[in-house]
């Protein structure tokens, strides 16, 4: 008898103790205007993933009228990378609203801060790393006609990014590398011919015939 009414309290504490499954994360990697949000897009349309892309949650940060929003405005204005609290905080509280299971998380990790505490903090692992390679000039040329009306897209600010993206977002790049995890796309091509290449990478083995 005793058994049968503790059965169910027990059941409950297993499954509050099961292990939630971990999301399937691909981090999207590249120089300022190499192609990364276009492609996300694209990807997003054809794959079932949900676009995360830091910059645009920093952004959407400062319009919220947050205690972080002047902080984070005068970073992005100087093209320094925001302290990795702030941008995995908005990461994975995007991450639990969007209810899926797989993100696309583009521009982020973008130093060796960024990268380690994303995965101290949640615990998960890139499955894939998108490396979006592009010269300067091409990138330059891409972020001067942008129009958006960012803050960032003006010539001085666009070389502070250069300098950031070599001396901290490379070195992420070579970590994923040394893991195997990275897959180098061309990306100072035609956006289609460029996508032709992603596509490959979001494809199972076995589809790749047909
Ligand atoms: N392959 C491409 N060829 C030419 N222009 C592109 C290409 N990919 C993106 N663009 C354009 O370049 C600009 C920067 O692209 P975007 O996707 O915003 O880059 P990122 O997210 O890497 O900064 C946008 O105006 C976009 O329309
Ligand atoms: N992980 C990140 C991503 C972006 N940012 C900030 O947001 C700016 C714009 O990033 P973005 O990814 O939207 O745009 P691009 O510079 O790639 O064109 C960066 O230059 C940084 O100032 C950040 O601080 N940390």
């Amino acid at each position: 008898m005793g058994t049968v009414v503790d059965a169910a309290p027990i059941k409950a504490t297993n499954e509050s103790l099961a292990e939630k499954k971990k999301p399937t994360v691909v981090f999207v990697l590249g120089g300022p205007g190499s192609g990364k949000g276009t492609q996300c897009s694209n990807i997003i349309e054809n794959f079932g993933y949900t676009h995360l892309s830091a910059g645009d949650l920093l952004r959407a940060e400062i319009k919220s009228g947050s205690e972080n929003g002047t902080m984070i405005q005068n970073m992005i204005k100087e093209g320094k990378i925001v302290p990795s609290e702030v941008t995995i905080k908005l990461l994975q509280r995007a991450m639990e609203e969007s209810h899926n299971d797989k993100f696309l998380i583009d521009g982020f990790p973008r130093n060796e801060e960024n990268r380690a505490a994303f995965e101290a903090v949640t615990g998960i692992e890139p499955s894939v790393v998108l490396f979006f390679d592009c010269h300067e000039k091409e990138m330059e040329r891409r972020l001067l006609s942008r129009n958006e009306g960012r803050v960032d897209d003006n010539i001085e600010t666009i070389r502070k990014r250069f300098r950031v993206f070599l001396e901290s977002s490379i070195p992420v790049v070579e970590y994923y590398e040394s893991k195997g995890k990275v897959r180098k796309i061309d990306a100072a091509r035609p956006i289609e011919e460029v996508f032709e290449s992603v596509k490959v990478v979001f494809t199972p083995k076995n589809e790749k015939a047909n």
